[in-house]
């Protein structure tokens, strides 16, 4: 597979990872660009590598075969129309990592014939864990599908989808996912504390629980239920615990808090076409 030259459009978060990946996993840095109207962003961008930096989208787009829309949704169709005619001239794969931008409303500021990938990552990725999902349009080509998983796949794991829709579920488990795991910690750390324990211990012991629960759920072959049969002593403190949760209704609490970001998903599609 030859290497694609890959233009990023916002310098963020999100960007800087997968840059980071890529730059990482060896993908020479002569074909990598990035735009971002904040030289900041930039000059963090280029702490990763000797990439060229613009502060404008169509420029960094210019001659690119991979362009990553890595702007807040907010600011997609402003994005979106700057690079159209380099994307157009160059027959680019765009893939956008933007929450609730639809492949049709891309299409619209793109043209119908615009290959595009849309992805939705999550900031694990930072640190080369991340969780991926891809959906393509018919447009994309082999080459270019092998170009978004490599590029995706330098930051962690990835999955295709095979509808659109799809991705607003996703983007409720995965995406937003991290932040699920975060709040189960605040709060855990918090009734420690309530329990009598300094903050600083609580924190620690929070932290270090969750990288191991983390690391069993993942590396291991076991299944979740077995694993937390493992913890879960006849008549002891775990079986108090989980029977407290379940009485709680925190199976219907997770559910709803799921759905809330499915369908704020779909609202911010219809709210940004
Ligand atoms: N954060 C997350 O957990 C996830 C985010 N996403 C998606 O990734 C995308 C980026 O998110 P994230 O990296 O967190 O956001 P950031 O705000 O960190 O990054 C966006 C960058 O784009 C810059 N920017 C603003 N306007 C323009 C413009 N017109 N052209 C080019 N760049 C511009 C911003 O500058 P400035 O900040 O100064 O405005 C900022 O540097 C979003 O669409 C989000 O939905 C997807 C999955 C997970
Ligand atoms: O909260 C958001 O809208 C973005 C998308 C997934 C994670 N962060």
């Amino acid at each position: 597979m030859s290497t694609p030259t890959i233009a990023f459009i916002g310098a963020g978060n999100m960007a800087r990872s997968i840059l980071g990946g890529l730059l990482e996993s060896g993908h020479p840095a002569g074909s990598l660009r990035a735009a971002d109207p904040f030289p900041d962003s930039l000059e963090q961008l280029r702490a990763l590598g000797p990439i060229a930096t613009f502060t404008d989208n169509a420029e960094a787009a210019r001659g690119a075969d991979v362009v990553i829309l890595a702007v807040k949704p907010q600011v997609m169709a402003e994005a979106l129309s700057a690079i159209a005619s380099q994307v157009a001239e160059n027959n680019a794969l765009v893939i956008s990592i933007a929450a609730g931008i639809t492949v049709d409303s891309m299409r619209a500021r793109l043209g119908d014939g615009t290959a595009i990938v849309r992805c939705m990552p999550n900031t694990p990725a930072l640190l080369g864990c991340g969780a991926s999902a891809l959906y393509a349009t018919g447009q994309v080509g082999p080459a270019q599908r092998a170009h978004a998983e490599a590029i995706l796949g330098a930051v962690g794991i990835v999955e295709w989808v095979d509808s659109e829709s799809a991705l607003d579920a996703i983007t409720a488990l995965s995406g937003s996912g991290p932040a699920y795991f975060f709040l189960l910690m605040e709060t855990m750390i918090d009734a420690g504390v309530e329990l009598g324990l300094g903050r600083e211990t609580a924190t620690v012991m929070a932290r270090q629980t969750a990288l191991g629960a983390a690391r069993m759920a993942v590396e291991g072959d076991v299944d979740l239920v077995e694993l937390r049969r493992r913890v879960t002593s006849p008549g002891g403190t775990t079986q108090a615990a989980v029977e407290s949760f379940e009485a709680s209704g925190l199976r219907d609490t997770v559910a709803r808090a799921m759905t809330a970001a499915a369908e704020r998903a779909a609202e911010m599609a219809r709210e940004l076409a």
